[in-house]
């Protein structure tokens, strides 16, 4: 048994730094990592996705082109794109290897699993430490579906080792990575089915999200099967079919399964210790992020936390802070995030449901995107801004923008939102023209009764 300071298991979004961050310390810190160091965000997550889809939407653009008058010859040297990606990936990987590296963590190379309360094993070692802090994150939940065991499927792991593009794609889950890597691949030029379980995609988001979505797939001549579940799987001769519950096959070299994630807590052995988890395995956790055993916290996707780099990343600042005895806590921070489709969608806060349901006074407004002199200029019709405003103090509480680069734009209102800002201050802001930014104080003089946004030229 070997004594250390610090255990940290998984190197996820958090638990890099803070190993990263108790080392330059001084502190003997271990971290158990049994697959590729920096975890999902930089191997199979946000990085190589948001690489990819850098020149996904590049040959949208282009394509999309047409409507401003320019038509584009587009030659998509796929192996050359996935190259790209792999290289941005290989450096952020060898990148997160060097700073683990040189604050001298001790870095296992193995699975971990608890023995004892504060006490971990993996890699034929067993070490013993006051703290320990999981940071195991999730995995792709795989649904049953008959025939697809020991089908060559890709998930979120293994798509960015494509080497070809494939002529034809079937994606099962109409979600976040579903919607990413599926509108990715059909611009790359894959034949893309999306298939979608209820009746809209994105169904995490409000209705309207969800029609503008579509409505931009379909564009993309992405054919979407809604209301519908996959019966069965077949792989003969490099083809999937796929056979719906409605009677129809569809076929395809390449097959998507994105569903959801489920927590990588099997694993752990939580059960030689006093971590419990929750009825879906998720690591429970208090306010500041304790879990039910002494010394033992956990941050990130791991603990059902919102399934962000950001939020883990943030998690470990405020982990950090605690730890050194500051009073913080995970529950008093705004949060938003993005989903990188074009267009993509900006959120932040609460929706007017949300506000309902907490029993809050809350008004919306809606600015459609096609009211923007930029958006016009530029040719975007799909998309709308949202705002949600509490009416008993005229704070903000969310936002939803849905259109060109919102994933920009939102962090307007993340500022306001974290310095308390009513809607009249946004209101008062004199915006530069022509921008889309130019349509947040238009949002807000909706509230004012104007029923045209005072927009210059409009
Ligand atoms: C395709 C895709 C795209 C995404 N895009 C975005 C995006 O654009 N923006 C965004 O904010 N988020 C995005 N996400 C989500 C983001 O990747 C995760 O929320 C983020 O990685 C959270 O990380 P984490 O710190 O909880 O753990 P992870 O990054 O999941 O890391 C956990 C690590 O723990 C290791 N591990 C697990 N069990 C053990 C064990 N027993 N022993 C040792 N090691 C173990 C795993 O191998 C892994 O390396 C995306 C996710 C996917 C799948
Ligand atoms: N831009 C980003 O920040 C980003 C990008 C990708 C992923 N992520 C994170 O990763 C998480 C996981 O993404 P995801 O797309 O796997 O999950 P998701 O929860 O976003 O979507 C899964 C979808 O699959 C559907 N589904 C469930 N079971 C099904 C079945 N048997 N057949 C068909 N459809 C089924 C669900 O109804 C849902 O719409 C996200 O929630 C997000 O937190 C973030």
């Amino acid at each position: 048994m070997e004594a250390a300071d610090v255990i940290i298991i998984g190197s996820g979004q958090g638990g890099v730094p803070l190993a990263k961050d108790f080392a330059e310390e001084g502190r003997r810190v271990v971290l158990f990592e049994r697959d590729a160091l920096g975890g999902s965000c930089v191997n199979y997550g946000c990085t190589p996705s948001k690489a990819f889809l850098a020149a996904a939407h590049a040959v949208g653009r282009a394509r999309h082109a047409k409507e401003l008058g320019v038509h584009a010859h587009i030659n998509v040297d796929f192996p050359a794109v996935m190259d790209r990606v792999r290289g941005v990936r290989d450096s952020f990987n060898q990148g997160t290897q060097k700073r683990l590296h040189d604050a001298g963590v001790r870095v296992v190379c193995a699975e971990a699993s608890f023995v004892g309360d504060r006490t971990v094993t993996g890699g034929n070692i067993t070490v013993q430490a006051p703290l320990v802090v999981i940071n195991t994150g999730t995995s792709s939940k795989i649904p049953k579906i008959p025939g697809l065991a020991g089908t060559p499927y890709l998930t979120n792991r293994n798509f960015f080792d494509l080497k070809q593009l494939p002529p034809r794609l079937l994606v099962i889950g109409g979600g976040y990575i579903g919607l990413e890597l599926g509108q990715g691949l059909a611009r790359l030029g894959s034949e893309t089915h999306l298939i979608v379980k209820g009746d809209r995609v994105l169904n995490h988001e409000e209705p309207d999200v969800s029609e503008v979505l579509a409505e931009a797939l379909k564009r993309d001549n992405i054919n979407i099967h809604f209301n519908v579940e996959t019966k069965k799987v077949t792989y003969i001769d490099n083809v999937f079919t796929l056979t719906l519950d409605n009677g129809q096959e569809l076929q395809a070299e390449a097959m998507l399964v994105v569903i959801g994630r489920e927590p990588n807590t099997s694993a752990l052995n939580v059960s030689a210790s006093s971590v419990e988890l929750d009825a879906k395995g998720f690591v429970k956790i208090d306010d500041q992020f304790r879990t039910t055993c002494n010394g033992v916290y956990a941050i990130g996707d791991v603990a059902n936390q919102p399934a962000f780099t950001h939020v883990s990343w943030e998690d470990y600042r405020r982990l950090k802070a605690i730890l050194s005895g500051e009073n913080r806590t995970r529950a008093d921070r705004v949060l938003g995030y993005a989903v990188y489709t074009e267009p993509q969608v900006g959120r932040v806060g609460m929706t007017i449901e949300d506000a309902k349901k907490k029993g809050i006074n809350a008004r919306c407004v809606t600015l459609p995107v096609s009211q923007i002199a930029r958006a016009i200029e530029w040719g975007h019709d799909l998309g709308f801004y949202r705002m949600v405003v509490d009416n008993d103090n005229d704070k903000i509480l969310g936002a939803t923008l849905v259109g060109y680069e919102t994933a920009e734009l939102v962090h307007v209102f993340l500022s306001l939102m974290e310095a308390g800002a009513t809607w009249q201050l946004l209101e008062q802001s004199v915006h530069i023209h022509p921008t889309y930014g130019e349509g947040l104080p238009s949002l807000a003089r909706l509230l004012l009764g104007d029923n045209i946004p005072s927009c210059p030229n409009r």
